[in-house]
């Protein structure tokens, strides 16, 4: 799509945790877009990782979207905290949320923008009863619960499908991937429909975090 500006949205759980601010800082001077805060819970997913407390903090450090990604069973629980915290856009996961129109509409009411992401193995068909209230999709590239894995190529199929579907129900709606995202396979991943890229690894570790983001956002 021409003058088509990709979104970029580093994810803290590759940071540097002895220095969040710095890590932040360097995401924002790189041009990031979004910070995105990977909340696991160990039973959602195989891990453990924060919770609203580190949102807190690290909303402090920045004036950028704060992106809050729930790998968590039971989010309404806590979807009020993670709102209070700073959190600009939640996303919960179709697989945790046996009432996902009543998860989608609680984040709504906090004036927060609702997402709803779908592991590798979910067809995005089942999207479809919630489409038209959603602000974004998080489509996962890898099974959640770590960083650094590697992209499943599966993935571009359904970021196709999910364009089609968001033409005709919600223009507006944001097509994000996460996981295993990289400078080589950025381009495709866009090409297929994606409109925000969120990556780990690829920011963090990369040897020129500033030149990584200028290469994922397609800018050089
Ligand atoms: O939600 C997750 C993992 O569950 C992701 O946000 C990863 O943290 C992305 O890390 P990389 O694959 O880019 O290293
Ligand atoms: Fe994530």
């Amino acid at each position: 799509m021409p003058g088509k500006t990709t979104l970029l949205a580093p994810s803290i759980l590759s940071a540097d945790f002895t220095n969040l601010k710095a890590s932040v800082e360097l995401a924002e001077k790189a041009g990031a877009d979004w910070m995105h805060c990977d909340v696991m819970d160990g039973i959602f997913v195989p891990n453990i990782t924060f919770g609203s407390f580190i949102v807190q903090a690290i909303k402090q450090c920045t004036s950028i979207v704060i992106d809050t990604h729930l790998m968590i069973v039971d989010p309404d629980k806590y979807i009020e905290d993670f709102a209070k915290a700073g959190s600009d856009q939640i996303t919960v996961h179709l697989e945790a949320c046996p009432h996902l129109h009543r998860t989608i509409q609680l984040i709504k009411s906090l004036g927060v923008k609702a997402g709803v992401s779908i592991n590798p193995a979910t067809p995005v068909s089942l999207l479809e009863p919630v489409l038209a209230d959603l602000d974004l999709v998080l489509l996962m590239s890898v099974n959640p619960g770590f960083g650094g894995q590697k992209f499943i190529p599966g993935a571009i199929k359904k970021i196709m499908q999910l364009d089609a579907m968001r033409m005709e129900m919600n223009p507006e709606m944001v097509i994000a991937v996460d996981g295993g995202v990289t400078e080589e396979n950025a381009a495709m991943i866009v090409d297929a429909g994606a409109d925000a890229l969120i990556a780990g690894t690829a920011f963090f570790r990369a040897p020129d975090p500033v030149a990584a983001a200028k290469k994922l956002k397609g800018l050089e």
